[in-house]
């Protein structure tokens, strides 16, 4: 059965028994954010990220979501994409294109996908001035506490080492301030050369959820929320926090396993 906890400075967090769990109240949380956005706003501004969690959303696809998710309002982002040609192998892109976006009536026009003839430093200048543009026809909302603009919901993974989107522990671009999407050509996981949303614009999000499955991430689930202290090592996702919005963290109970007062070793 699942366990939901409400942590008392982490979010919370929703430990399933397997995938198909995880995958069923995943898709149900979003397609529940999609609606209150959609109520609130008429718009629902998601940024995706690459890896596992694509697979874990395709049940969107499916019945009932299919029919009650209000497609048309979707405007779809990416959070990191590698700097590769869209139908590569290795494109974020082209992995929600063939697991989701093609299976939904998504308005074309609404999917903001990176323009892939650029280098990796123009490609994200031009996908943050893309943003400056939807920012200003309240495509996507503005953030009252910074400069940045505030997604509906951005949607991450998390590796073994702890990094989120394409922000790397140890990285000069966790301390990026300014910009709003920034550029990488060195990453440790391959493809080296990426575009990502910096640690500003996804701690000023209305949801941010992070998902995290297998006991290859249990580790870095363990420093990323437990009280582990200054001398541990601080990993990207322990520093997502969005300031006013809400974090929701969906384990499996392998990921969760090292968690403290774990149950579910
Ligand atoms: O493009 C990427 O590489 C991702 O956006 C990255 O941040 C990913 O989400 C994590 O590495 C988790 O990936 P897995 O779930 O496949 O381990």
């Amino acid at each position: 059965m699942a366990l939901f906890i409400k942590h008392k400075d982490r979010g919370e967090l929703r430990v399933h028994e397997n995938l198909d769990e995880l995958s069923t109240d995943l898709v149900d949380y979003v397609a529940e954010l999609s609606e209150v956005s959609v109520k609130e706003r008429g718009i629902f501004a998601i940024a995706l990220s690459g890896g596992s969690l694509i697979s874990l959303m395709r049940k969107l696809c499916e019945a009932p979501y299919n029919k009650t998710v209000d497609w048309a309002k979707w405007y779809i982002f990416w959070a990191d994409e590698r700097v590769v040609a869209k139908s590569h192998a290795d494109s974020n892109y082209k992995l929600a294109k063939d697991n989701i976006l093609l299976k939904v009536p998504i308005v074309p026009s609404h999917v903001h996908s990176i323009n892939d003839s650029l280098s990796a430093e123009e490609a994200a200048d031009e996908y943050e001035f893309v943003i400056r543009q939807l920012v200003r026809t309240r495509v996507v909302s503005v953030s009252e506490i910074s400069d940045c603009p505030k997604f509906d919901l951005i949607l991450l993974g998390m590796g073994p080492d702890g990094h989120v989107a394409s922000l790397f522990p140890n990285h000069p671009v966790l301390d990026e301030k300014d910009e709003w999407v920034t550029f990488i050509t060195d990453s440790p996981k391959p493809p080296p050369e990426r575009i990502t949303f910096t640690l500003p614009v996804i701690n000023s999000a209305s949801n941010v959820i992070v998902v995290a499955t297998g006991s290859s991430k249990a580790e870095a689930v363990h420093l990323a929320v437990d009280d582990v202290g200054p001398d541990s090592p601080l990993l990207p996702a322990r520093m997502v926090h969005p300031a006013k919005g809400k974090l929701v963290w969906f384990f499996d109970k392998l990921a969760a396993s090292k968690l403290e007062g774990s149950q579910f070793s």
